[in-house]
């Protein structure tokens, strides 16, 4: 299974980063076909490309199970990140750039991964969840190391409605003395949603940006897999 450069052109970024500007994420829809999905999925089950099970409920992260890939990812996977990273960077540098600091993010991966493996972050940002019925994952951001890339993936791998049922992924937004603001992303098999990590700017009066979190409802039946893909390394 592989990946043209050519679906990453097509998609509109200028629409991205507008989105991302407004609400804090994006879904391309459809972006993965059906039978890419199921691929993705049937890796769950070969150990050799995963670090050991994580049991959400044990850390109260929810009810599911996620599992860590390990270097070197599979082929779909390493391409979809290094292809991805040049566009959401370009948006990432419109929106976090600072007048001292007009371009934080390099123009490839592999640049950044350079930095934060000197930070001794070393585990690979990319891992598979997996919802059972009842399953759901707290609010959350996945920041775990001090180098941060401020945008990051989902792609949702199974089908709402026929496979799953529930199990809406979630965005919160938080500001000083304000309701939180909520969205329903939802999200259908196929999509790839592009959402802020840990904060949106925000632009005019007010706090400039708030804590930025996101996390998925219950599942009320059949079961949901979904694939994370963090530009940073852990
Ligand atoms: O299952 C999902 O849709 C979200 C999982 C998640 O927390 C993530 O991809 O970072
Ligand atoms: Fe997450």
């Amino acid at each position: 299974m592989l990946l043209a450069a050519q679906r990453f052109e097509r998609v509109n970024w200028a629409a991205v980063e507008w989105d991302i500007r407004q609400k804090g994420y994006s879904i391309i829809p459809r972006w993965l076909t059906k039978a890419e999905c199921y691929t993705l999925r049937d890796l769950w089950s070969s150990s050799d490309c995963f670090c050991p099970t994580v049991e959400m409920d044990r850390h109260h992260f929810g009810i599911g199970q996620y599992r860590y890939f390990h270097y070197p990812l599979p082929e779909f996977l390493q391409q979809f990140r290094h292809e991805m990273y040049p566009y959401v960077a370009n948006i990432a540098n419109h929106l976090w750039s600072t007048s001292r600091n007009p371009s934080p993010y390099p123009p490839t991966l592999e640049q950044f991964l350079e930095a934060c493996h000197a930070a001794g972050q070393n585990q690979a940002g990319v891992m598979m969840l997996h919802y059972p019925t009842h399953g759901y994952n707290l609010w959350h951001q996945d920041r775990h190391g001090s180098l941060l890339f401020p945008l990051q993936t989902i792609l949702v791998l199974s089908e709402s409605g026929t496979e799953f049922e529930g199990g809406k992924l979630l965005v919160q937004e938080e500001y000083p003395q304000k309701p939180a603001e909520r969205h329903i992303i939802g999200g259908n098999i196929g999509d790839v949603v592009v959402l802020c990590t840990a904060s949106r700017p925000r632009y005019g009066h007010g706090p400039r940006s708030g804590e930025f979190y996101h996390g998925v409802a219950k599942v009320t039946s059949g079961e949901r897999y979904s694939l994370s893909c963090l530009f940073h390394d852990e």
